[in-house]
């Protein structure tokens, strides 16, 4: 894709100190992480740790105590023709039932100076051209999802904010989805993207930002996350598990067993523990560097955050 502009080298969105209460529910303690172009950001947390808050609040559409969100550089409040800036879905069932798809996208067009051009290009994109012309209130909340990014797309935006965009997805539009995010941020843009599942977005965000209790409890890579919670340990598998522990903690390892033939080395690298082994005959099966899963890294994470929430009594919306 071809772009006029240059925002695309432009910061992506920069989020510091966002505070903000509902009643005694202290929505965000104080938020912070950045969104760069060109990778998918997931952003990710259980029920109630404040996702939705902070993109409304980068939006402008919810008031915050402290902190200060800026896109490219500026608030959203002082952008002109903020969808060219910053294209959004935060409610998919935000629509006029009674228009169709296409006059629904029209009539966002023509309120940002844009054209009849555009609205078809992001119908043809989101796979809705077949239905363009059926009224929005009989869609599925897959399809309404699809002419939400549609209308998140029309500006032809540097940065693109989708909260819970799989949600009411089916398999096949989830796939469709994660293509389309990696496309968006393969062109340079820099797209953020909320869901309290890790599953959804792990195989298709490069950073991660992890809330918890309204605060971004990690803001890191995918490869950065991995590596801190496998904390370089060592599976080892064998028979004689006794007396590969007892040799490995005298090599100053702490070590673990399962109970059977499954022993967990940390302190030392898996090279160090073969050749321990060898050394004094101890026979084994399988000697692996432990590689924690993403989504094991997520619950340990958010572990907290879900005991707070369980604690807490909701607050209703
Ligand atoms: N309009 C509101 N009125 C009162 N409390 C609210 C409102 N919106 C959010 N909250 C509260 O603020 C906290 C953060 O909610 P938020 O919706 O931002 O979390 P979330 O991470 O997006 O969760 P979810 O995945 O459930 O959407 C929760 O305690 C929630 O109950």
């Amino acid at each position: 894709m071809r772009r006029e502009r240059g925002p695309l080298s432009g910061p992506g969105i920069v989020v510091a100190g966002l505070r903000k209460r509902y009643g005694s529910a202290q929505a965000l303690d104080g938020m912070s992480f950045s969104v760069r172009p060109g990778v998918v950001t997931g952003f990710v947390g259980p029920n109630g740790a404040g996702k939705s808050t902070t993109m409304r609040a980068i939006l402008g559409l919810s008031a915050v105590e402290a902190g200060t969100a800026l896109i490219g550089g500026t608030p959203y409040r002082r952008l002109r023709r903020p969808l060219t800036h910053v294209g959004s879905l935060l409610d998919a069932g935000a629509l006029h039932p009674g228009r169709s798809a296409r006059d629904h996208l029209l009539w966002l067009a023509h309120s940002q100076g844009l054209g009849a051009r555009r609205v078809d290009a992001v119908i043809g994109q989101v796979g809705l051209a077949s239905v363009a012309g059926r009224k929005a209130g009989g869609f599925s909340l897959g399809m309404r999802q699809r002419l939400g990014i549609a209308a998140a797309l029309l500006g032809d935006p540097p940065i693109v904010m989708l909260d819970e965009p799989f949600n009411g997805m089916d398999p096949e539009g989830i796939i469709w989805m994660r293509g389309l995010l990696r496309g968006l941020a393969g062109q340079g843009r820099a797209v953020l993207v909320s869901s309290h599942l890790m599953s959804e977005v792990q195989d298709t965000a490069g950073h991660l930002v992890v809330a918890g209790r309204g605060r971004a409890v990690a803001d890191a890579s995918v490869a950065e996350l991995v590596a801190s919670a496998s904390g370089g340990r060592v599976v080892l598998r064998t028979t004689a598990a006794a007396r590969a522990m007892g040799l490995l903690a005298r090599a100053g390892a702490t070590v673990a067993s399962d109970g059977g033939e499954s022993v967990t080395v940390a302190g030392l690298s898996a090279e160090r523990v073969v050749a321990l082994l060898n050394t004094n005959a101890v026979p084994f099966s399988e000697v692996s560097a432990h590689r924690a899963s993403l989504e094991e890294v997520y619950l340990e994470l958010t572990r907290e955050a879900v005991e707070y929430r369980a604690a807490t009594s909701e607050v209703p919306r």
